[in-house]
């Protein structure tokens, strides 16, 4: 199978700080794939590698077939030469350029039609229409974020690079845009590598997770892998070990969502905008667990389920459930003992309705 990323190289920062890259994409799994992990673990370092903003010190570093840095053979390509749009963290738009000037700004080997085609079609296509002749400070920070990937699309870039892309905008502004921007990155289909360290927008974003962590990769694969079956502890902390399972929304029930998840539906609050395909995230201690069948109660969730595995952390107990899909469970240890939860041990996992947050996720 052919690579269309190929990233093994090393970055050596004065001070000793040394960040490594070491994965690939195949060609034809590449959509949007996340760099995950917590501050500081050289996420930023890969991405500005990718964009050619950072040279690394040591191996390799390949494009579609082509060499973008090969630190023995002494080959560097710069930006241009690469083809990259990238979406910086605060948007980097020029104050005193309109949106429509800054949409344009790299545009210049084209002629002047040309460029006002492509900008009045970027415009159209990220409803961006009328805003044209303003200037960044008289935009929302939503719209800002938009002409901000309207300048990284226009040029037609082979890779698209977004570093944190949803970081500058409040919680519900964010909320709202991570499916409209999951669905304008699959709409445009150039593959897309965003660095993020919130794993709601890494779920919400991407189809395929790369976790970092000091420097180094520690595990990549499909997203509802990796946060189902971290490779180890150290992936398992930084993911989070609650439950992040992929579900589609199938109908609705007094006010509420009825999500497929595997063989189950389990009911949710919808949030305010509602795709089909979302996440569905469940925390552990929100999970109750009940020997065999469950009497009355006020929780929605009713899910027979078996005990997959236990794990004792400090007083609490981590119990993995199979209820058709995985769900994580987080119970004192007396409880285990009453219950007397092991391997095999048949349960019903009891779950409110309030407590399973759904992540929406644009097709
Ligand atoms: N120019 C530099 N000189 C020296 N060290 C650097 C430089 N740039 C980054 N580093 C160090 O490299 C490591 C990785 O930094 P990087 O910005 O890539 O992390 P990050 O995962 O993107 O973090 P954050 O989520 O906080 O942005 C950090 O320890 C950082 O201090």
């Amino acid at each position: 199978m052919s690579s269309a990323l190929v990233a093994r190289f090393e970055k050596r920062f004065a001070g000793g700080t040394v960040v490594r890259a070491d994965w690939e994409r195949p060609a034809d799994q590449f959509s949007v794939t996340a760099l995950f992990g917590p501050s500081g673990c050289g996420k930023t370092t890969v991405l500005r590698c990718l964009a050619g903003l950072e040279k690394p010190e040591i191996g390799t570093l390949v494009f579609g077939g082509e060499t973008w840095s090969d630190a023995d053979r002494r080959i560097f390509l710069s930006p241009q030469r690469r083809g990259v749009g990238f979406l910086f963290q605060d948007y980097a738009l020029f104050p005193h350029l309109t949106v429509a000037g800054n949409i344009a700004y790299g545009l210049s080997g084209l002629s002047r039609t040309e460029r006002f085609r492509r900008v009045a079609d970027i415009l159209d296509v990220l409803h961006l229409n009328g805003l044209g002749d303003r200037y960044p400070g008289q935009v929302s920070g939503g719209e800002r974020q938009r002409v901000a990937l309207a300048r990284a699309l226009v040029c037609r870039p082979r890779l698209l690079l977004l570093d944190e892309p949803l970081s500058a905008l409040d919680a519900p502004t964010r909320e709202r845009l991570r499916p409209e921007l999951r669905r304008v990155l699959a709409g445009f289909g150039v593959p897309a590598i965003v660095v993020t360290h919130d794993r709601t927008e890494a779920a919400a974003l991407a189809d395929h997770l790369v976790v970092m962590d000091r420097g180094k990769v520690c595990q990549d694969g499909p997203v509802a892998d990796v946060f189902a079956r971290p490779a180890d502890a150290a992936v398992a902390r930084i993911v989070g070990t609650d439950t992040v399972v992929p579900g589609r929304v199938v109908g609705a029930d007094s006010g509420l969502a009825v999500v497929a998840v595997g063989p189950a539906r389990l009911l949710a609050v919808p949030p305010d905008s509602l795709t089909n395909d979302v996440f569905v995230c469940i925390r552990a201690e929100e999970v109750v667990l009940v020997g065999g069948e469950a009497g009355a109660s006020s929780a929605r969730n009713r899910l027979p389920g078996t005990v997959a595995a236990v794990a004792a952390e400090g007083p609490l107990v981590r119990v993995s459930l199979d209820c058709g899909f995985p769900l994580v469970a987080l119970v004192t240890r007396p409880s285990c003992a009453e219950l007397g939860l092991v391997p095999g041990t048949v349960v019903t996992a009891l779950v409110k309705a309030p407590a399973v947050h759904i992540i929406p996720r644009g097709s």
